[in-house]
């Protein structure tokens, strides 16, 4: 298990200057042949660096590797990876080029609806690992999007996943809005994020507009209300000129009445932002069951009236396991639905 830095470290120990090291990482996240590129690898980079590069490469394809793909109905792909100590996590790969990353093995944060937060944290996972599952992902397809919203928290692992996010936005090839970092609010993230290089778009778990059902549903997030949320998140669409994307899971019964719509209005109305309604992913395993399509849409339609610039989204691979957590649990993001956009200014 190692980090970017640690690889960084390696190479410069080879011989490697920034120029060679930018090179190599290039070859290793867009998953470029070592044959590609206008100077040839041999007549560019040091003897030593170039003598240990197959095994380097061979090392840093072993850190994700392809367990099981379960193709979905619309056209996104579920993949069980293999990191380098035998763990697994899964990676989405999206409709449209984008793929979904997990940045961490398990979640603290809990989440009762969420089944990877049943497993509690087991690891984290490394920036290395991070940007590995992209590098996996492209030997496959195309990705031009990364979103940060397959198993774990990424405020829990923050430093790993900035670190993977300034590589992705800069040798990644990736552009910085469409790298998307998803977390429950902490307020260390809206700091964070404004302060590096690479600054990402914002995802926000909000479910619910209720502070107290809030903590039961999600029982080990930061005690920031969801108007410190919306508050927070509100500052950093303005300073980074991107939406923030509110996510609801929608619950049957549970986060779905007309108490909440009222007060989603009241809570995001003018704000800088969409909100994206999933229907909540039934999991045999889990006390909670998924809104009927025509349900779920009637909350967008009314929303959408009054001003709340709302999109329905169905998780990816609905067929095939789409609850985050479940191919791990078992040895499986989002086709859109679009049912309703408003500008939200
Ligand atoms: C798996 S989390 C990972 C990122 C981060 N921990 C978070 O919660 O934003 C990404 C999104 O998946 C949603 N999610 C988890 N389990 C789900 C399920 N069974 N059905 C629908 N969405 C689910 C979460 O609510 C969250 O918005
Ligand atoms: S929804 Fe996100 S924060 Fe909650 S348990 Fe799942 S991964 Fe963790």
């Amino acid at each position: 298990m190692f980090s970017i830095a640690d690889l960084e470290q390696r190479l410069a120990a080879l011989g490697a200057n920034a120029a060679h090291r930018q090179r190599v990482m290039r070859h290793w996240v867009q998953a470029l042949p070592l044959t590609q590129g206008r100077r040839q690898l041999e007549h560019y980079l040091p003897h030593a660096l170039l003598a240990a590069l197959p095994a380097l490469m061979a090392e840093l394809e072993g850190l994700a590797t392809l367990v099981e793909s379960h193709p979905g109905a619309d056209g996104s792909a579920r993949l069980l990876v293999r990191l380098g100590d035998g763990q697994t996590v899964e990676s989405v790969l999206l409709p449209r080029d984008g793929l979904c990353v997990s940045s961490q093995v398990g979640c603290a944060v809990g989440c009762q609806f969420c089944m990877t937060g049943r497993d509690g944290l087991i690891r984290q996972v490394t920036s290395a690992e991070i940007v590995a599952q992209v590098a996996l992902a492209r030997r496959q397809r195309a990705v031009k999007k990364v979103v940060f919203m397959g198993m774990g928290e990424p405020s829990h692992n923050l430093e790993a996943v900035m670190e993977a996010i300034e590589v992705l936005g800069t040798v990644g090839n990736i552009g910085h809005k469409n790298l998307v970092f998803s977390t429950v609010g902490d307020p260390r993230v809206f700091e964070r994020l404004a302060r590096g290089p690479v600054k990402p778009a914002l995802a926000l778990s909000l479910h619910t507009t209720k502070d107290a059902l809030r903590r039961e549903l999600l029982p080990r997030a930061p005690r920031l209300t969801p108007a410190d949320i919306v508050d927070a998140g509100e500052r950093y669409a303005r300073e980074t000129g991107y939406p923030i994307q509110y996510q609801w899971t929608l619950l049957d019964g549970v986060n779905d009445g007309d108490d909440e719509l009222d007060a989603i209005v009241t809570l995001l109305k003018g704000k800088y932002g969409v909100l994206n309604m999933i229907p909540y992913n039934s999991v045999p395993e889990l006390p909670f069951q998924r809104p009927d399509w025509d349900k779920a849409r009637d909350i967008a339609r009314r929303l959408h009236q009054r001003g709340v610039l709302t999109k329905l989204r169905d998780s990816a691979g609905q067929d095939v396991d789409g609850g985050c957590g479940q191919l791990r649990a078992r040895a499986a993001q989002p086709r859109k639905r679009t049912v309703a956009i408003q500008p939200a200014r």
